[in-house]
């Protein structure tokens, strides 16, 4: 055992010399088994060790009586050990969680706040190879989507340090007689009777039937999570071009726009994963009701035959596609026919009636009519937004003092009733209307200033 791991901890330089390292130990099989390891390593690797252990308080005497276990050893050992007791209880009532879940939160603030104390680099926790198939299996049950089924990480960032996980490369078989060959014991392993149901079962039916046909498979599982993780961190990086050729922008009003086209110029893989990390941005809370389903609906929706499509999404998102266009808004546009599309310099916005606007640098000042706008580029917030009227919008009418309502331009303009709600308008990022396409220009006028320019042309489907 000692070999797999010394070479695991190599590999992943998961321990270096000096380093200041906290062990979790709950005074069962597998934190008994690393705290002793990791006792054993000092004699070739320095570094400074300080047990952890919690009573979370749920099982009466027994939990004190496992707190006092761990201290004694640590004593034995020559470790420094913290302990403390926690509320479960009371933190279960404040919170609303389940018993198990609000313990973890009990422990892991814990673990956070001696990190700090001790500037630590690293927290060390006892799981190992079979909790890591386990959580695979279990996964893969819960999910068909490969990044939602990594296992347990290795390492990971932890309060001013990491978490790092030395026994992944291990099973419970050689944990067990890694304390046999040292004469070590642990207290009862509370797992079973605390360990949720579901695991449990993997635990005592899955995992034995994957062993008989493979006694490695704890080893194949470790290096399966370890292969996904790298390739979704490489498949995320690859994502974000496509965020950026999108010119993903994230804003305040968590609103996003794009065109379909663009976006399909991507390979699938990509198309999937930038969808998820769209929908990470627009979801401020991880939302577990996203499934493979959702990403097929959206997959889906590009390539759908109709102009106009909508889906909706868990917790009021409603993801959009008009003509070319693709929307994700939690903001539902009320009035029929209404929309809200933001436009960059070099792209087209699509309308739901077939319109569009174009946005480009410009080298002169000059329009040529209604449909075209120009302004100086120093004096507007990007991206610009085209969008149907809001109550209460009004526009700085260039060379006239003061601002007008845009519903008084309507009435003067004999614009009928009906098209006022699906009528452009441009503002600015700030809300700044700018233009009302075709009507009224406001802003500061172009002929004042020395450039670059930025041009909008609008083109109606009629006119083509
Ligand atoms: N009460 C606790 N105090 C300190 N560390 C804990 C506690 N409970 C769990 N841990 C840490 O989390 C790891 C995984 O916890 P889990 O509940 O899966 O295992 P466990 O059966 O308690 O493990 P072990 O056999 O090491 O006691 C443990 O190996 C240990 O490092």
């Amino acid at each position: 055992m000692d070999q797999y791991v010394h070479s695991f901890i190599l590999k992943h330089q998961l321990i270096k010399s000096h380093q200041t390292l906290l062990v979790a130990v709950s005074g069962g099989p597998d934190s008994i088994a690393l705290l002793h390891y990791l006792c054993a390593i000092r004699k070739t690797t320095p570094i400074h060790l300080i047990a952890l252990s919690v009573n979370h308080n749920l099982r009466g005497e027994d939990a004190e009586e496992d707190l006092r276990y761990v201290e004694e050893v640590c004593r034995n050992w020559g470790v420094e050990f913290v302990g403390t007791s926690v509320d479960v209880n009371s933190y279960k009532i404040k919170t609303g969680q389940g018993t198990q879940e609000a313990a973890r939160d009990l422990r892991y603030q814990f673990f956070e706040e001696m990190m700090h104390a001790y500037e630590a680099d690293a927290l060390a926790m006892g799981h190992h190879g079979d909790d890591q198939a386990e959580t695979i299996m279990m996964q893969m049950v819960r999910s068909a989507r490969p990044e939602a089924v990594q296992g347990i990480p290795v390492e990971r960032p932890f309060a001013c340090g990491r978490i790092i996980r030395p026994f992944l490369c291990i099973s419970k078989e050689q944990i067990n007689s890694y304390l046999q060959q040292h004469d070590l014991e642990a207290r009862i392993d509370p797992s079973n009777a605390q360990t949720e149901y579901t695991r449990n079962a993997f635990r005592h039916y899955v995992l034995p039937f994957m062993k008989e046909r493979n006694p490695r498979f704890h080893q194949h599982m470790q290096a399966w999570s370890e292969r996904v993780r790298s390739e979704r961190a490489y498949i995320n990086e690859e994502a974000k071009k496509v965020l950026e050729a999108v010119h993903f922008s994230s804003n305040v009003e968590k609103f996003v726009q794009f065109s379909n086209q663009t976006f399909k110029t991507f390979p699938l893989a990509l198309q999937r994963t930038a969808f998820h990390l769209i929908l990470n941005y627009l979801y401020v809370k991880q939302n577990e009701d996203i499934s493979y389903l959702h990403e097929e609906m959206f997959m889906n929706l590009l390539n759908d035959d109709k102009p106009n499509v909508s889906l909706d999404f868990p917790q009021g998102l409603k993801i959009t596609r008009a003509y070319d266009e693709i929307t994700f808004s939690f903001n539902e546009i009320k009035k029929e026919g209404g929309f809200h599309h933001h436009l960059q310099v070099g792209d087209r916005a699509y309308f739901p009636d077939g319109s569009w606007m174009d946005a480009e640098w410009s080298q002169t000042d000059e329009e040529e009519d209604h449909y075209t706008y120009v302004c100086d580029s120093h004096h507007v917030n990007f991206p610009l937004v085209v969008r149907t009227r809001q109550n209460g919008d009004r526009i700085r009418v260039r060379g006239m003092n003061g601002s007008k309502k845009v519903k008084d331009i309507f009435i003067d303009q004999k614009i009928p009733a009906r098209l006022r709600d699906t009528w452009p308008i441009v503002t600015d990022q700030s809300g700044e209307v700018l233009w009302v396409v075709g009507l009224k220009k406001g802003g500061e006028n172009p002929g004042f200033s020395s450039g670059p320019w930025l041009r909008l042309y609008y083109k109606n489907k009629a006119d083509t």
